[in-house]
């Protein structure tokens, strides 16, 4: 959680750095003057390449508006068709079955070491909410985890401390279109994927090789091939100033936005000295869905809770995935089950925990590496259910050639149902989750569900959709304004009653609803939610 920021000096930073938030003794650790050049340096040598991606993500986008579809890329075919793998994996990523994921927060981050997890990866992504000092304290906690000296004591006074054989870390940095404005360079706020990146390789690389380990990281969000080269050249510059051997890096790429899907094998070529797999991504991969075909009437997507990972589209997508990693020597990751365990109903506990074994099975059966869950009590769950069916650290072996995916398979559109109860929950998640986010929580359980960034994103995404192409519901009933609006003010009363308001500050639930509001009524789709919570977001905390 965020502490009180006592104002005191910030040191000199070299001409052009300037560290805009406010200032707190604890951050010396982190931003210290060497640390902020490394970062410069990589701005100055990649922000201009990152800002004309993102200006391609906008042109790619309006093509897609009129009527094109992403597609395999006639000009990468060579790639696809040529026989070739990837650099071969350090001893301590062979065997990846169970990774626990949660945001920087240090409590978490203990708790998530000593899981039993065979990986944890620290989020400065979904279930980050970017304050300033969320972000600055998760390098200072990452930085004391990786020297296994981090320790935390609770209100309560439960002391936690990491145990002896900790989870392999893996650090999630934000996306490419998120800025970090609390530091500038040469006048202009940075991009907050260079700067998670390049303060925790600054820091840790070297500890994490002593320790015989190394810097892993998982990266998200990325649309495009050329979006996975930008990393690689951030790589080479950062391991090649650091005099870290070119390779030590290794990277597993969320495959979570539908253009990536019609990628995997380019974005494995880029990273090839330097990947280590794919991950599905499936909750902002489903929203990624809604975002591309947007503009088309025919692709208005059921209720949130039927778009499930046997739909067509994404049983599609985690085929091509496990085909594309075997064929190129590298783990194929699944995806997070949104459930978490519920307290006091051990007959609902027990129906979720069926329902996540369910997932599991399904995915180590269609020949995934490994999986991920969002809670602590859900790893031997995941464990057991890849112990029984996965017999080496891994499945590399299974090659999956009888896997046929087409262009067709992964646009095919779910069928289901669209429900008032339907458009209710997305209403009431979106409103909720964004309310925490702008309290500076980026992820928190809301009715036995695990919901982030990615999870909001679809909520809101979903009713945005349903209002634009006037979708109909199972009763016949249109979505229009006047009912979004009706349904709005309903779901607004019943929040106050179930005393969200008290729960997340009722300044953050008004400005969420605002924002809510906004982005669901305006005529053009906002790419990301969290941009315009950005701006929301207290600047100084
Ligand atoms: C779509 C995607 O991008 S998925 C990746 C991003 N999402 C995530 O990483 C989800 C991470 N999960 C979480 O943040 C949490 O599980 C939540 C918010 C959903 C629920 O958390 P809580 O309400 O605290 O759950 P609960 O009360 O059952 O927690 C019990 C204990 O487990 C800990 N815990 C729960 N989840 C985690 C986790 N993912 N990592 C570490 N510890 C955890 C809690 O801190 C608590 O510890 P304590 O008993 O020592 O106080
Ligand atoms: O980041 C993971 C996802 O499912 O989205």
């Amino acid at each position: 959680m965020p502490t009180e920021v006592p104002s005191s000096k910030s040191p000199a930073f070299s001409a052009g750095v300037e560290v805009k938030g406010p200032w707190h003794p604890d951050y010396a650790e982190v931003l210290t003057p060497a640390a902020l050049d490394f970062v410069a340096k990589l701005v100055r040598a990649f922000g201009e390449r990152r800002e004309g991606l993102l200006e391609r993500r906008k042109q790619v986008q309006a093509a897609w508006r009129k009527g094109e579809r992403p597609h395999f890329l006639p000009e990468t075919k060579s790639v696809r068709d040529a026989q070739w793998t990837v650099a071969p994996l350090p001893p301590d990523l062979q065997d990846r079955r169970v990774e626990i994921t949660g945001p920087v927060d240090r409590k978490m981050i203990i708790n998530a070491l000593n899981s039993g997890a065979n990986v944890f990866m620290a989020d400065f992504e979904d279930a980050n909410s970017p304050t300033w000092d969320n972000v600055v304290r998760g390098q200072v906690n990452l930085r004391d985890a990786v020297r296994r000296s981090i320790s935390f004591t609770g209100d309560n006074g439960k002391h936690y401390a990491l145990v002896d054989k900790p989870a392999v870390l893996f650090v999630r940095p934000r996306g490419w279109h998120l800025p970090e404005r609390h530091v500038e360079v040469d006048g202009k706020p940075i991009s907050g994927s260079l700067f998670d990146f390049g303060l925790f390789f600054f820091h840790n690389v070297r500890e994490q090789l002593a320790r015989g380990t190394g810097p892993y990281f998982y990266l998200p969000k990325m649309q495009s091939h050329l979006e996975a080269r930008l990393w690689n050249d951030v790589f080479l510059m950062a391991q090649d100033t650091l005099g870290i051997p070119r390779g030590t890096i290794k990277a597993t790429v969320l495959i979570e936005t539908l253009p990536a899907a019609f990628e995997m094998d380019e974005i494995l070529y880029e990273l090839r000295e330097h990947s280590a797999g794919l991950n599905c991504g499936r909750w902002d991969y489903i929203f990624s869905f809604i975002k591309t075909l947007q503009s088309d009437t025919s692709v208005v997507l059921p209720d949130r809770g039927q778009v499930t990972m046997d739909k067509a589209f994404l049983n599609a997508y985690s085929q091509l995935l496990i085909q594309t990693c075997h064929r190129r020597g590298v783990h194929a990751m699944g995806g997070m089950a949104a459930f978490i365990p519920i307290k006091g109903d051990a007959a609902a506990n027990e129906a979720v925990l069926e329902k996540v074994r369910a997932d599991k099975l399904r995915e180590v059966k269609n020949g995934h590496d490994g999986t991920w869950v969002a809670h602590p009590g859900l790893v031997s769950i995941a464990r057991d259910i890849f112990d029984a069916n996965m017999k080496g650290p891994n499945q590399l072996a299974n090659k999956r050639e009888d896997v046929r995916v087409t262009e067709a398979d992964l646009l095919k559109v779910p069928s289901g149902t669209r429900t008032e109860e339907g458009l209710r929950h997305n209403l009431r998640v979106g409103i909720q989750y964004t309310a925490a986010w702008l309290g500076g929580l980026g992820c928190v359980p809301l009715y036995n569900l695990m919901e982030d960034a990615a999870t909001a994103e679809i909520s809101r995404a979903q009713v945005w959709q349903w209002l634009h192409h006037g979708a109909s519901l199972d009763d016949g009933r249109k979505v229009t304004p006047e009912l979004f609006q009706t349904l709005l003010s309903e779901e607004m009363a019943h929040l106050e009653k179930e005393g969200v308001h008290e729960k997340y500050g009722r300044e953050h639930v008004t400005r969420a609803r605002e924002l809510f509001e906004r982005l669901s009524t305006a005529p053009a789709f906002e790419d990301f939610l969290t941009l315009p919570a950005y701006a929301a977001l207290d600047a100084n905390r």
